[in-house]
């Protein structure tokens, strides 16, 4: 039976309303393809302070988690991802790249225009129809 893994990823906005985006490196699973910042849920620990735990790791910076955006279950080839999705906001330090090949701000409107995790796209849609609001 294939494993499944509860993951956590960030939504972070600035105020021009573009979204930080991350790009995984070649040597990690689903390599080179956009993700939001975040990863794995440990054993005993809130989605909400696996997201912070996360960040601090991933971008050395700060953040509140805010409302809940999406879940989605994915089933890749290897392993089920169960991934939820949460906006955040930077509270401490600048985003700065400790894992990933590249972190990019990216308009709302142009993030259909990236190759994302395939377990993304119901949140990038989601951040699209905001974005026509
Ligand atoms: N962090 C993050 N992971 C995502 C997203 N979308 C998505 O399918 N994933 C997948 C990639 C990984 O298989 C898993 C998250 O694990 P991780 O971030 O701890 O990745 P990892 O490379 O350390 O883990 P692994 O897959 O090599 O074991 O969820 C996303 O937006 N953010």
């Amino acid at each position: 039976m294939k494993k499944s893994v509860r993951v956590v990823g960030a939504v972070i906005e600035n105020e021009q309303h573009q979204i930080l985006c991350a790009l995984r490196s070649p040597d990690m699973t689903l390599p080179n393809l956009w993700e939001f910042p975040g990863g794995k849920i440990e054993k005993d620990e809130t989605p909400e302070e696996s997201l912070r735990r996360e960040i601090i790791e991933e971008l050395a910076c700060t953040v509140e988690v805010e409302k809940k955006i999406e879940e989605v279950t994915h089933e890749y080839e290897a392993v089920i991802v169960n991934l939820l999705t949460y906006k955040c906001r930077i509270i401490d330090g600048t985003p700065t790249a400790e894992e990933h090949a590249e972190l990019r701000w990216v308009p709302k409107n142009e993030l259909s225009t990236l190759v994302w995790a395939p377990a993304d796209i119901p949140t990038i849609d989601k951040l699209l129809v905001e974005s026509n609001l």
